[in-house]
């Protein structure tokens, strides 16, 4: 059931008795990361930072923390140099995996979650390196508006990221499309500004995207993803199975959590 959400996020009060204006929807992403950083960041942790405009506010929930002193003793691992520029304005002290392997918590939006809480991630580009930190997390907390909630994955019809490497991108393009054929399955390199003709999309790590598109559901996630990876130059693919703990999604009735079973 969704919690209501606390006075202090109405927008009218006794005083002035002004219409409330409806949430939108960066309200929600802000509300659900602000309580993933409230209720699960403590003082002392390796703390994971996600990527994207919901992920955004939860760094920015986790630099206000730290000015104030309520954290303290606190090391972040960025998911991407996007992520690492904005905790170093906010002054968050940062490491990475090779210096602290066991990370107790990350923190990141998802572009699709399903009733089981898998999920889709990558349509921001980072999904490598986001998979790399969240499997060495003893915690991965979701935080998601709920126009993210699917009946299952790939039901939103937009983009399944799949990073690869540059060297005949098309080649493997090609065998995605033929391996999820049966889910009329449609693969296209993503590229810079979102075109059709521009340059191809580069990820921090050098490599490429293929997004997939599906017309059906893909069936079995966990062959569909080992399928993936058995293909040389496919270094990672946007399926989040069975890693999240937590999912916190706002919504117009209030925040739900949703904990892994
Ligand atoms: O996976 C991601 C980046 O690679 C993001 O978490 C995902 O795309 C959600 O982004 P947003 O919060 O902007 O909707």
């Amino acid at each position: 059931m969704a919690i209501p959400y606390p006075p202090h996020f109405s927008l009218s009060s006794p005083e002035t008795p002004i219409e409330p204006l409806p949430l939108t929807q960066d309200d929600l992403k802000k509300i659900a990361a602000y309580k993933a950083v409230d209720d699960f960041v403590e003082s002392g942790m390796v703390v994971g930072l996600g990527t994207g405009s919901t992920a955004k506010h939860a760094v920015d929930r986790i630099g206000e923390l730290i000015q104030k002193g309520i954290l303290s003793n606190i090391v972040c691992i960025p998911t991407s140099t996007r992520t690492q520029e904005q905790a170093l304005s906010l002054q968050i002290p940062l490491s990475d995996l090779d210096s602290h392997p066991v990370v107790d918590l990350t923190i990141d939006g998802a572009d699709e979650v399903d009733p089981h809480l898998n999920l889709v991630k990558g349509r921001g580009g980072s999904l490598l390196r986001e998979k790399l930190i969240e499997s060495a997390s003893r915690k991965f907390v979701v935080v998601v508006d709920e126009s993210k909630l699917v009946k299952y994955i790939g039901g939103s019809g937009l983009a399944m990221p799949v990073e690869v490497v540059p060297f005949c991108w098309k080649f493997n393009a090609r065998r995605l499309e033929e391996v999820f054929g049966y889910a009329g399955c449609r693969a296209q390199l993503r590229r810079k500004g979102g075109g059709g003709d521009g340059d191809a999309y580069v990820t921090d790590n050098g490599n490429y995207i293929v997004d997939l598109y599906l017309e059906r559901a893909i069936g079995d996630l966990k062959a569909a993803s080992e399928a993936m990876m058995r293909m040389s130059g496919v270094v990672e693919n946007g399926m989040f199975l069975d890693m999240a703990t937590a999912v916190i999604v706002a919504g117009s009735g209030g925040i739900t959590v949703k904990d892994k079973v």
